[in-house]
């Protein structure tokens, strides 16, 4: 669905991408973990087509990303930012409705239906700007449904979702991969929700340094080595283990 050949990005005279290769199977959930600034939502952004690559090749089933005019490649790819405006003067509804755009109005899933699956319902007429954090990721996420793309790309959805909303989000995008074939690609810093993905793209300063099933790819030495923790901070990854005694009484 999504091939990524041997790109390299910069930015304005940095380089920051170099040599990036990898797939995305049709139907499948692939999750982007690693530090701050490693390079996640800039591939999101170059998958979505909002920024060319230096060198290399981006095809999104089969054709290179460069060669869909707008309307076409919103057809096939919806993005939800990380960064969401809550000052747009619109209603809930209103902004669910505008993911129908690239189909004209007759986009695949419907207003209420979008709502309904972000469990928005009663929320339809609310003004942006007086939801929650987490109801305006689950507002944009709607309208990133709304669109009925085959692809979905997805700048860190869970971010200030409570527990429930977290579950149900994987479970939906999970049934809705099942259901439609939908391949989805989020960034994201819970590694406990990582475990429910297919595979996950470890990277660090624009490189990738591992990629396999989330089971398989989440050891101790990996999460140590991507995110710079020695052994004493390795803590935090060992659910149940408890803060150690040395670390609590430095606080
Ligand atoms: N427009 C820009 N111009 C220059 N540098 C940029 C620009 N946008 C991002 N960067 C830099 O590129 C690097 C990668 O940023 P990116 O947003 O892709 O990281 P990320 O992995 O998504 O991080 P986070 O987990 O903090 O969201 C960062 O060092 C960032 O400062």
């Amino acid at each position: 669905m999504l091939d990524f050949a041997d790109i390299a990005f910069d930015f304005s005279d940095t380089p920051f991408i170099a040599g990036l290769s990898f797939t995305v199977a049709q139907g499948e959930m692939l999750g982007l973990i690693g530090p701050n600034g490693a390079g996640k939502s800039t591939i999101l952004k170059l998958a979505a087509g909002l920024l060319k690559p230096r060198a290399g090749s981006i095809r999104l089933a089969g054709r290179p990303i460069s060669s869909y005019s707008g309307r076409q490649r919103a057809r096939r790819v919806a993005y939800l930012p990380q960064q969401l405006d809550a000052r747009l003067p619109f209603r809930v509804a209103e902004l669910v409705e505008m993911g129908g755009y690239p189909h004209l109005g007759k986009a695949p899933r419907e207003t209420f239906e979008a709502l309904r699956l972000a469990g928005l319902e009663t929320k339809a007429d609310a003004p942006l700007g007086q939801l929650s954090g987490g109801e305006l990721r689950r507002a944009y996420l709607a309208m990133t449904l709304r669109q009925g793309a085959d692809c979905l790309l997805l700048d860190e959805p869970l971010a200030g979702l409570d527990l429930k909303y977290q579950a149900e989000l994987l479970q939906l995008l999970r049934g809705i991969a099942a259901r439609t074939g939908t391949t989805v690609v989020m960034s994201l810093h819970d590694m406990g929700a990582a475990l429910w993905l297919d595979r996950l793209l470890a990277l660090k300063e624009g490189e990738l340094i591992g990629a396999g099933k989330p089971r398989e790819l989440l050891t101790e030495g990996l999460i140590r080595k991507l995110f710079d923790l020695d052994e004493e901070a390795a803590w935090i990854f060992r659910p149940g283990a408890g803060l150690p005694e040395t670390k609590a009484a430095t606080f």
